[in-house]
This record gives structure tokens, C-alpha cells and sequence, in this order.
């Protein structure tokens, strides 16, 4: 593997400092932001070329759920292929920091302003001491709500997976629409829920497996009893593209979803008038309330031929003045404190909901396996909640799964 120094590998052409310190040559930048966002981020990291004429950006838009995969194929083989930036989800940067594959950023340009950065948001670019990422958005889950709709039914906002099964049968009387829509497809909506029962994946002091505890199967319980009752609605396939199309037509009142799905969702027809949208925390279960800590880190190739410009565009797409018109645009969380002073960004309603709801945000293991505890639960969720599992079955398989995974460390 590759010891975090350039060697071959990567798009680069071979670029870098100039005798005259010049950043040249081209970096090629993953971005793995959705069909609402990219348009910006694009538009973005060109700008970077206004700041360094002597580089070329070759901007790839690679979706989220292939590129971690796109990237260790390339990295693992002999780089040719590998772009020299990527955009890793906070769980890639510890797996991909690990494997050698990841560029130390410490002492580079990439990490200027560093102390700006946001602790949590920072907590999830470090491995063994050492930073591989800049952070670029933090995020988090919220209950959004279509304001209309639950005014119609006479409900407010609910606080509870009680207090939304009890409100969902008032909006399918009132309007004959279903409650909520819940995604299946992705494990990373369990974890309201296992915090809801006041319960987690693992217990990193204590180097135990606890999502097999009684609060993980209660939360796979709690999650089956929206959909057996007919509070929520429910895919093993696109959940994504369902949820959307499900909230932007009206055809459900709430979703949980973050930051990254505001300007999807505004651009529904039910979201004409965008203050028809409304955002609060995830309902509370009968153990807690809690929402999982998610976001993306800029991360450079350990095998790029053009680590300067590569640590120079970091650096740029976690700018300040890049942050702020990512927010003005799309309503994406600053992973830096003076961002949040910009006046615009803290007129932001959805800003300030997102970075309360960031600030009480459950933070999760920051370990290389981190990556793969997904794997396990998502396996076992979408059957859970077409009730093909049960909550005890499916908690105890995943529990097996990482005492497997764990088993030389734990
Ligand atoms: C299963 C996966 O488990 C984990 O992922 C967790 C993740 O850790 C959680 O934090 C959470 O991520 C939040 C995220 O924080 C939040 O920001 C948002 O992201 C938005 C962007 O905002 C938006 O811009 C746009 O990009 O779109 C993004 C997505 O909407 O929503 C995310 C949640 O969707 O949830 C993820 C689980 O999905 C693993 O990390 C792997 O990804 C793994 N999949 C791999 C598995 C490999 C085989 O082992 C297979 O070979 C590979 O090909 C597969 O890729």
C-alpha cells in the first residue's frame, strides 16, 4: 500500500510548484454531491482556475453510492484512474486513511486556517493522530414537515414515534395522504431510532458490541411499528428517489432527511412557497432522542503527481468564501465557526435549525471499520420493516456481523 507519499498514480500531469512557486498543472476532483447540488459545486471548483490560471480543474460528478468503491479500484491499482481530490463521507476518511491511500494533510496548505474548523466537524478528518480531510459540510438528520398539511390535520410538528403514529392517523383522515415517508435502502435511518432507545452501535470505551442490546432491537421495533400501523410508508429499492418525488408532490406530510436534501425538496411543487417547508429535530422513542452525525471531508490522493495543486484546491473548496456561497446556494451546513457570522448564512432558517440540530448530533466511531457497520444493518433493515425479520432476529445478526468484524481488535 501506498505510505501516504506520492508515488506514481493519480490524474495529475505531473504539475505542482514552479521554481516561481507557481501551482500548474490539472487536478481532477471527485465530487460526489446529488443531482441538486452538483450544478453549484461545479461551478465552484472551476472558480478555482480564476485563482490559479495555471491549472486546469478536470471536475468528475461521480455518485455518491459508487465512489468509494470507483476509488479503491483505482488507488489499488497502481492509481492510473484516481482523481488527485476526492469528496470522502466522514466514515471513507478513517477506511481510506488506513489502507495508505490518503495524503497527510498536516503541515500542507490544505490546512490553513485550520483552527476555524468546527471540533466535530474536525474530529472526523483525524486517523491515528494525523488529519487526511478538510472538512467540507457537516450534517445531520431532521423531521421535515410540510407545514399545509399538518395545519390541515390539525397536528403540530410531532416530538415522538407516539406522537407521529398518533399524527399521521389524523393527516390520512383529514387529507387522505400517509404521514411520513421512512427510507428503507439505507441504514443511516436506523440510527434515529437506536438513539431514540437511548442505544448505539458499538460502545467504543468499553470495546463492546451493543447494537444486539434490548434498545437496538426495540429501535428496529419501533421503526417496523410506523409501517405496520400505516404511519409510514416504505421501499427496499430507490429510496431516495421515492422520498423525494413523495414529499415534493404532497403525497406525504414529513420525511427525515439533512442539509443535502433542502434544495431538492424546495424545488417540489408542494414547496412553491419555500416557508411551506419546516424542519425539526427527529422524533424522540421512549429511551431518547438523538440523530446520527454525517458530512464530507475534501481528502487528497497519497498518489497524486500534483500534490500542490491538489493541496491548494483542498484548501480553496474548504475556503471560507467557498462555504459561504455553497450555503447561500444550497443550504449546506459551514464546517467553520466564521462562516456562521456571515449575516446571510445565519439568516438561514434552515441553517439555524441544521447547526442546533449539528451541535446535539451523535457523534460516531471514528474508526476504519466505522465504514462498514452500515453494510450489517442494511441488510437487515428494509426486511425488518416489510416484517419478513424480526426486531430480535435482525439486531442479533448484525451484532454477529461485527463481532466478526471486530474480532482482532475487540
Ligand atoms: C453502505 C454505506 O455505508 C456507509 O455510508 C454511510 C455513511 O458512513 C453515513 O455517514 C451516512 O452517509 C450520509 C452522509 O453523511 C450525508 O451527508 C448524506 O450524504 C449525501 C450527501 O450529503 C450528498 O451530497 C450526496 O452525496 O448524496 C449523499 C447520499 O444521500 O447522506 C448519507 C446517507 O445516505 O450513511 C451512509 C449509508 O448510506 C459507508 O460509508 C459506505 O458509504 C457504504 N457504502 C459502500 C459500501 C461498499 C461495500 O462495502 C461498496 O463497495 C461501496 O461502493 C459503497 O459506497
Amino acid at each position: 500500500a501506498l505510505t501516504g507519499t506520492a508515488c506514481g498514480g493519480g490524474d495529475g500531469d505531473g504539475g505542482g510548484k514552479g521554481s516561481d512557486g507557481k501551482i500548474s498543472g490539472t487536478v481532477t476532483y471527485w465530487d460526489t454531491s446529488n443531482e441538486a447540488e452538483k450544478g453549484t459545486y461545479e461551478q465552484l471548483a472551476r472558480g478555482f482556475q480564476k485563482k490559479y490560471p495555471d491549472v486546469k480543474v478536470n471536475y468528475v460528478n461521480v455518485p455518491f453510492g459508487e465512489a468509494l468503491a470507483k476509488f479503491k479500484n483505482a488507488a489499488g491499482s497502481g492509481g492510473s484512474g484516481a482523481p488527485d481530490v476526492l469528496r470522502a463521507e466522514v466514515a471513507w476518511t478513517q477506511d481510506l486513511a488506513n489502507i495508505g491511500y490518503l495524503a497527510k494533510l498536516d503541515g500542507t496548505t490544505a490546512l490553513a486556517d485550520r483552527s476555524d474548523y468546527l471540533p466535530k466537524a474536525a474530529a472526523g478528518t483525524k486517523f491515528k493522530g494525523a488529519t487526511y480531510g478538510v472538512p467540507q459540510v457537516i450534517d445531520t438528520l431532521g423531521l421535515f414537515y410540510n407545514k399545509k398539511m399538518l395545519k390541515e390535520a390539525g397536528v403540530a410538528p410531532p416530538t415522538s414515534w407516539a406522537g407521529l403514529k398518533a399524527a399521521a392517523k389524523k393527516i390520512k383522515q383529514k387529507t387522505g395522504k400517509t404521514g411520513l415517508y421512512l427510507r428503507g435502502d439505507d441504514a443511516y435511518w436506523y440510527l434515529p431510532f437506536l438513539y431514540g432507545e437511548g442505544g448505539d452501535l458499538l460502545d467504543t470505551g468499553a470495546k463492546k458490541v451493543t447494537v444486539d442490546d434490548a434498545p437496538g432491537v426495540k429501535a428496529f421495533a419501533a421503526a417496523r411499528d410506523l409501517v405496520a400501523s400505516g404511519a409510514a410508508e416504505t421501499d427496499a429499492t430507490d429510496g431516495w428517489d421515492t422520498m423525494q418525488h413523495a414529499i415534493k408532490n404532497g403525497d406525504v406530510a414529513m420525511t427525515l432527511n439533512g442539509p443535502w436534501a433542502i434544495e431538492d425538496t424546495l424545488a417540489g411543487k408542494a414547496f412553491k412557497d419555500p416557508s411551506n417547508l419546516g424542519v425539526v429535530p427527529v422524533p424522540a422513542g421512549s429511551g431518547g432522542q438523538g440523530a446520527p452525525q454525517g458530512g464530507h471531508n475534501l481528502t487528497v490522493y497519497a498518489g497524486s503527481k500534483n500534490l500542490d495543486a491538489s493541496y491548494a484546491f483542498a484548501r480553496y473548496m474548504s475556503s471560507a468564501e467557498v462555504q459561504a456561497k455553497t450555503t447561500e446556494k444550497l443550504s449546506l451546513l459551514p464546517t467553520r465557526t466564521s462562516v456562521y457570522r456571515n449575516a446571510a448564512v445565519a439568516a438561514n432558517p434552515n441553517v439555524k435549525f441544521f447547526k442546533a440540530a449539528v451541535d446535539k448530533a451523535v457523534e460516531r466511531p471514528w474508526i476504519p471499520e466505522g465504514n462498514s457497520l452500515f453494510q450489517a444493518v442494511l441488510v437487515q433493515f428494509p426486511n425488518v420493516l416489510a416484517g419478513r425479520t424480526s426486531p430480535k432476529e435482525a439486531a442479533t445478526s448484525v451484532g454477529d456481523a461485527y463481532r466478526k468484524l471486530l474480532k482482532g481488535d475487540w
